[in-house]
């Protein structure tokens, strides 16, 4: 019997060569490292903070999965509108430091999951002595810093000498690039 391709057959073939070829179309190379993608989630959640002075980002990773995201702000309850954003001021009551909790401290309460022993924290700024208590105690091992401020003062060198004592791994993030770019355009017309 003779069997001569028929329509359907035709389709069959030319969807699997396209199968083929899409099978062998090499990856994009230009996508996010894990380390990039950690970091840039630490420098996007620090955008949410509301301290005009400085804007502090944390992200805390296990297993490359994200465990607990925190920025700097006042706790719960103390309205970011009434309680002061000032520094040096006149009134001592009106320090923020007097009330703002660091991003440190609020990645690590936000966890969610049940404790972070071996975990990395991401940082956009090298933690102070506070918060390199609490990283410690909370078992984290690493600390991921990309920038840091002041460095000779006592509350970061002390910080460092706690990393130091506890074995806590503690280096700079060199990103890959300078910047990302995000954008919110949808693909809502190509649906059309
Ligand atoms: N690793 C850090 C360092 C600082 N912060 C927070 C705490 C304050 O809101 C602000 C520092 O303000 P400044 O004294 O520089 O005006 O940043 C943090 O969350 N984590």
């Amino acid at each position: 019997m003779n069997h001569h391709p028929t329509d359907s057959s035709e389709v069959t073939s030319n969807s699997f060569r396209e199968d083929s070829q899409t099978k062998t179309q090499k990856k994009r190379d230009d996508y996010l490292e894990w380390k990039d993608y950690f970091m840039a989630v630490a420098v996007l959640a620090a955008k949410r903070s509301k301290d005009p002075n400085c804007q502090v980002g944390a992200c805390i990773v296990k297993d490359l999965k994200i465990v607990g995201v925190g920025y700097n702000g006042m706790p719960s309850g103390c309205s970011d509108d009434e309680f002061p954003w000032g520094k040096e001021v006149s009134n001592p009551l009106d320090e923020k430091s007097l009330y703002v909790c660091h991003a440190e401290m609020n990645a690590i309460i936000n966890k969610n999951i049940s404790d972070l022993k071996d975990c990395s924290i991401y940082v956009s700024l090298f933690p102070c002595n506070e918060c390199a208590k609490l990283i410690i105690q909370s078992g984290i091992r690493e600390v991921v810093y990309l920038s840091e401020k002041k460095p000779y003062k006592p509350k970061y060198m002390a910080s460092r000498r706690m990393f130091l004592a506890a074995g806590i791994k503690c280096r700079q993030f060199i990103p890959k690039q300078d910047k990302i770019e995000i954008n919110f355009t949808t693909n809502n017309n190509d649906i059309l």
